[in-house]
Formats: structure tokens, C-alpha cells, sequence
């Protein structure tokens, strides 16, 4: 099995007295699309840092494509892009005329720079653009031009930050396709957002940072099991009966909340509906209406920083 495209391991960071990345384990595969979470001032910008090579880890290390970002940068730099939230392109030049300048500025082989750059420009859709001027592009079609330049540069590991804000619906969905096609291509992708819905939608695994350490690592699903009590939740309407037993009844359900009287909101880690219909109706009750959807990426975050708040209060 080949080795993780980036591996951290007690990956530190201290500014004077103040630690804002507090040993931090990473590892994340070929092909992954990962998300990095948490509120401002967590140490998600200082730890995309690190792994880039931009600035120097307190302690730990760190292999980015099996190369130490501070002993090869040059390497590093030319297999790894960032995409800021807001892509600055020079509005006066072309899509074509800015990705020719970046190409040279990479290095790309003269000979092959056209040929790259219009592969990447039909990649995102841009190719009828090509020869106008980037000042005239809307704000998604910048976005696009700066998924293009990483397609051109053939770029392995791509590190997003906010990359549909200020988007409309239909510009998110397909910025978001084209990612996935990226990722499906083989690039790895870390994207640091505090858009949760878009999160949820593209990401394999998602890594919640809270205070400098990685709280949780793994699936939206896993996360919305361990932290929301089930991935799955059930809109319960019920007369006759208490659902409160159905979390010692029925071994998926992983939390009961009563909503008001006839009204349950039941967690668990697949679609109980049939159960808990079975359930209601063996105990005498009367079921009025069940109601299932996936638990949100968004639900089981809050749930996760105010289960935080609320131990810190007790202590
Ligand atoms: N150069 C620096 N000198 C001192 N402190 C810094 C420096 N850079 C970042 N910090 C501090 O490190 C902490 C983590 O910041 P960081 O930017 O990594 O958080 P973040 O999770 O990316 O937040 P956001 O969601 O707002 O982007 C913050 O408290 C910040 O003030």
C-alpha cells in the first residue's frame, strides 16, 4: 500500500507562551477529499501552514508526497497549490494570458504550456472564455480559473480555503462537481470551511479542530454517530404510548428526545422506521407519523462544541 500524501505527527506549533497547534496527527490518502473544521482561531490556517512548508512546526513532523516540506520546498511547491477563498488573477489579462504567466512562472515546459492549459480550461468549462479578460469573469467562473490553474500545473495535493464563498447555489454545485472530478483523478484535497452543508456534501472525512488538537477525525457519518447518538433521525408523532424505552428496546437507537407530547426526535445509526412502527404498535399506541432524515454534518458540530462548553463549565 502506497504511503499517505500527507502524514503529520505531533505536528506543534507555539507563538511565544501560547500554543496554537498542540500535537496534531494527520494522515490523509491519495484520492481524499478532507475537510478542516472548527471555529476561528482553532489552528486550522496555522496547520495547513506547516504542511506546505510556509512556516517552521515547534515540534512534530511532517511528510507531504513522502518529502519534508522545509528540506525540499521547491519540490513541495511544485506538486502542492493553495486556492484562497478570493483568487487573485490579474483582471487586465485573459484566462489564457494568466495561466500562460503562471506557467511560466512554474517552469512548465514551453512546448507544452498551450496544450496544458487548454485541457485544464475545458476541464472547468472555460475553454469559450479563454480570450477574455479575467475582469469580466463573475466571481464563480474566477473560482473555476483557479481549479484550472491547478489541473495545469497537475497538481497532487491542493489545499482549498473557503472555495465556494460568495457563491449562488448553482455555482457551488458545480464547483463542487468539478472537485470531485479532481478527486476522482487522483488529486487529494484538504478544504478548510466553516460551510457546513458543503462540507457535508464532498468531503470523505472531516478533521474538527478545537483549540490547537484534532477532537474528531473520520466520516460525517461517524461523526454524526458518536457525537448526534446516529446518523439517522426520526420524526416520531405518536398518542398512547412513552418512546422514551425504544433506546433500551431497539439496539440502533442512540437518543430519545421529547419534543413535546406527542412528539420524539429518535437518533440511531440506520432507518429504524420499521421498528419503531413495530414498537408503537405492539405496546398499544398509535402511530401518526414517522419521518426519517440523515443527520446534519451542521447539528452534530454544535452538538459537539457546546458537549465541549458545557464539560469546561463544569470543571
Ligand atoms: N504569526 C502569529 N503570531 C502569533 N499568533 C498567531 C500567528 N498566527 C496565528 N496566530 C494565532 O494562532 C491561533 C490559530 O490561528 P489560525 O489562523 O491557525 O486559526 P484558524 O483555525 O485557521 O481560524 P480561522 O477559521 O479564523 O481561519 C489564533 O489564536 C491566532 O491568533
Amino acid at each position: 500500500m502506497s504511503r499517505p500524501v500527507v502524514e503529520a505527527v505531533g505536528l506543534t506549533k507555539r507563538y511565544g507562551a501560547s500554543t496554537v497547534v498542540d500535537g496534531v496527527n494527520l494522515a490523509v490518502d491519495e484520492g481524499e477529499i478532507v475537510g478542516l473544521l472548527g471555529p476561528n482561531g482553532a489552528g486550522k490556517t496555522t496547520t495547513i501552514l506547516m504542511l506546505i512548508g510556509l512556516t517552521e512546526p515547534s515540534a512534530g513532523s511532517v511528510r507531504v508526497l513522502d518529502l519534508d516540506p522545509l528540506r525540499d520546498p521547491l519540490a513541495v511547491k511544485t506538486q502542492v497549490g493553495y486556492l484562497p477563498d478570493s483568487v487573485g488573477f490579474y483582471d487586465g489579462m485573459t484566462g489564457l494570458e494568466n495561466l500562460r504567466y503562471t506557467a511560466r512562472l512554474g517552469g512548465i515546459d514551453v512546448s507544452e504550456i498551450d496544450d496544458r492549459i487548454m485541457t485544464a480550461l475545458q476541464q472547468v468549462h472555460l475553454d469559450h472564455v479563454a480570450n477574455k479578460r479575467v475582469g469580466t469573469y463573475s466571481r464563480g467562473m474566477r473560482q473555476r480559473l483557479g481549479l484550472a490553474e491547478l489541473a495545469m500545473r497537475q497538481i497532487r495535493l491542493a489545499v482549498l480555503d473557503e472555495p465556494t464563498s460568495g457563491l449562488d447555489p448553482r455555482s457551488t454545485d458545480e464547483l463542487l462537481d468539478l472537485i470531485r472530478a479532481f478527486a476522482a483523478d487522483g488529486m487529494t484535497l484538504l478544504i478548510s470551511s466553516h460551510m457546513l452543508d458543503v462540507v457535508q456534501s464532498i468531503c470523505t472525512r472531516v478533521a474538527l479542530f478545537n483549540k490547537g488538537k484534532i477532537g474528531f477525525m473520520g466520516s460525517v457519518e461517524k461523526f454524526t454517530n458518536d457525537v448526534a447518538g446516529g446518523s439517522f433521525q426520526i420524526d416520531v408523532a405518536a398518542r398512547k404510548i412513552d418512546l422514551s424505552a425504544c433506546v433500551d428496546i431497539i439496539p440502533a437507537v442512540g437518543a430519545v428526545d421529547h419534543r413535546d407530547k406527542e412528539h420524539w426526535m429518535v437518533s440511531a445509526t440506520h432507518d429504524v422506521r420499521p421498528e419503531l412502527a413495530r414498537m408503537i404498535t405492539e405496546h398499544g399506541g398509535d402511530l401518526l407519523s414517522l419521518q426519517a432524515h440523515r443527520a446534519s454534518l451542521s447539528e452534530a458540530y454544535n452538538r459537539f462544541f457546546l458537549d465541549i462548553e458545557q464539560k469546561e463549565m463544569q470543571q
